[in-house]
């Protein structure tokens, strides 16, 4: 797992989590913090007040001063009750704007990286980042404050009653203090890697439901059930098992301090009832005394466990400014400009390209595709036919060399325009949930109806979405799962004619259509490639028949262009593939 962080620097992130949250919700945390001053101070007094209670009960038998306490103690509680709603209501508000903040900002954040990031990062792991990352940030925050605010100031209002009332006394209950502590820590440094293992194993069952549900024709077909399930049920244990240790690590804490309160408070009984019987103490001021003992257990109990409590989220908080830290893989230059229209010529000039860190995949390229013509890339497969795309979509950077739109650097344009410029019809039809109408539109924002109608009739895809029972409002399930594919790539040339871009680019795809979509398909896009700058990878005869221009790639070159009976009488390579039906 990448780490920016080292443990050390656990304060650093506690620091920046706690002043990014806090400013902006300074009112909500204010509000909440008042209530739980309140909290302590109410809860101080209630012990405060059994001085009283028992002095005038016991000692008194003033009737007035009973009335008067009575009240006393209606007024501490109902108090008590009503700041312990403020704290909680505002907490909990605070809380759940922390989160779907935090998840705003992962997912943007991760919206803006480019490809190379997604594929260095496995989507589920993703998933689970955007789903449990921010949650860890509001559990961390929630126990910073609960226990800084309410129960630091508990205890230290207890302890000022208990200072009060017994001095002597309270020495034997501040020895025991420090030696649970030193007891809670020693269980830290398990619940750090523990958590950080299950989060691991979460990413492993969205993965496994993602393959389960995405390939869910190969798990059938192949009689995969039973490999997935062993898959599935081996990650569901292994956060069952993390799950257990940590409740086991959580709980061990309590027997440590279970035992030494027993022994304090056992202490503490047997002194104070010496003094009382035989040192002449008025019992008001022990039972006073031994109730601020009592109210301390709890908020010294969640103290002591502040740090494991605190551990477990900040695993998940540092894994999410990792990933919001982590430097864009694509970014536009400072003053990137929007690209100037023009006739769609587009230029490679001396462009070499490695992927990561990986072998040249494209060397000293020089290539043009010249305005409203047609360009097929052909060549072996892994010759560097999508790379160029790649490039062209400026979904990466050239190694060395320039893209160039009407004579413009890419790199210097904003990605927006530039995209803007393209329509990309992919080989593998990706279709968005939502219904066919939806779909289409997605080419151009704010289409109207009519648009995407006419869109979808030049795709030829209007008869076959009219026989629809719900027409242009059939929903197309997961990816276009209830629709064939040649009627999910219609659709994606329709949504392609609708963006009306000035260069098209098309990746063909390989698997075969039955003659009628195909020639369907091929006159939709005769339509949508006329008077665009083209660029096609070419697996099909059809598409170098047609092409004004043939590219032919060999391991990251261009080795022959010309038209196709050109190529043909050259014998070279593209005669080979030719002979061999083209390409993979
Ligand atoms: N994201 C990536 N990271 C690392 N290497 C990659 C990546 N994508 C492609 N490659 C490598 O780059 C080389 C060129 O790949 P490219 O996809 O451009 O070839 P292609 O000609 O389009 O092949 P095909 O016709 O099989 O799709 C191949 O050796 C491939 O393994």
């Amino acid at each position: 797992m990448p780490r920016f962080f080292r443990p050390s620097q656990n304060h650093l992130l506690i620091w920046r989590l706690v002043r990014e949250s806090f400013r902006q919700h300074a009112l909500g945390y204010g509000i909440a913090i008042v209530a739980m001053l309140v909290v302590a101070a109410m809860t101080a007094a209630s012990a405060w007040i059994m001085q009283d209670i028992t002095n005038e009960f016991v000692i008194g038998k003033d009737i007035n001063r009973v009335y008067m306490i009575a009240a006393m103690v209606a007024g501490i509680f109902i108090l008590k009750g009503v700041a312990t709603f403020v704290q909680a209501f505002f907490l909990s508000r605070v809380g759940n704007s922390i989160i779907a903040d935090r998840q705003r900002k992962i997912y943007d954040r991760i919206l803006a990286q480019g490809i190379s990031f997604y594929h260095s990062i496995p989507s589920a792991d993703l998933i689970t980042r955007v789903t449990h990352n921010a949650q860890a940030a509001r559990v961390v925050l929630d126990v910073i404050v609960t226990s800084f605010v309410r129960d630091l100031f508990s205890l230290i209002g207890l302890i000022a009653v208990m200072v009060y009332q017994q001095p002597v006394l309270s020495l034997v209950a501040f020895i025991v203090g420090p030696i649970a502590i030193f007891g809670v820590n020693l269980i830290l440094r398990r619940v750090r890697k523990i958590m950080e293992a299950e989060f691991m194993s979460l990413a492993q069952i969205v993965q496994v439901m993602q393959e389960t549900t995405i390939g869910v024709r190969i798990v059938k077909s192949f009689n995969l059930e039973a490999t997935m399930r062993v898959r599935m049920h081996r990650a569901v244990s292994d956060v069952e098992r993390r799950a257990n240790s940590i409740a086991a690590l959580e709980a061990g804490t309590s027997p440590i301090m279970e035992t030494l309160a027993g022994l304090a408070i056992a202490g503490v009984v047997l002194v104070s009832g010496y003094l009382v019987v035989q040192g002449g103490q008025t019992p008001g001021s022990i039972m006073s005394f031994i109730t601020a003992l009592l109210l301390a257990y709890e908020p010294a109990k969640r103290l002591a466990r502040f740090r494991v409590s605190l551990e477990a989220g900040l695993v998940g908080v540092r894994m999410m400014f990792e990933l919001t830290d982590r430097p864009l893989t694509l970014a536009e230059k400072p003053g990137a400009e929007a690209l100037v229209p023009g006739s769609g010529k587009i230029e490679l000039k001396d462009v070499s390209f490695s992927y990561a860190d990986g072998e040249p995949v494209l060397r000293d390229l020089d290539l043009t595709f010249p305005p409203g013509k047609m360009t097929a890339l052909v060549g072996p497969s892994g010759s560097g036919k999508s790379t160029i795309m790649n490039l062209i979509m400026r979904m990466y950077d050239p190694s060395s060399g320039q893209v160039l739109f009407d004579g413009q650097d890419i790199a210097h344009a904003t990605l927006h325009s530039v995209r803007d410029r393209i329509a990309y019809v992919s080989q593998d039809t990706f279709l968005f949930s939502g219904t066919i109408m939806h779909n289409i539109r997605l080419g151009r924002d704010g289409a109207s109806d009519e648009e995407v109608i006419a869109a979808a009739k030049a795709a030829n895809a209007h008869d076959f979405i009219m026989a629809l029972k719900g027409g242009y409002d059939t929903q197309v399930g997961e990816n276009g799962a209830l629709l064939s594919g040649g009627q999910k790539q219609r659709l994606s040339i329709a949504r392609a004619i609708l963006r009306d871009a000035n260069v098209l680019l098309l990746d063909e795809a390989t698997s075969a259509l039955d003659a009628e979509s195909e020639a369907l398909f091929r006159e939709a896009l005769e339509k949508l490639s006329s008077g665009r700058t083209t660029i096609a990878i070419a697996h099909r005869l059809s598409t170098v028949h047609q092409a004004d221009n043939i590219v032919v790639m060999q391991d990251g070159k261009a080795v022959e262009q010309g038209r196709h009976a050109d190529l043909i009488e050259a014998e070279g390579l593209y005669r080979r593939l030719y002979e061999f039906q083209l390409m993979d």
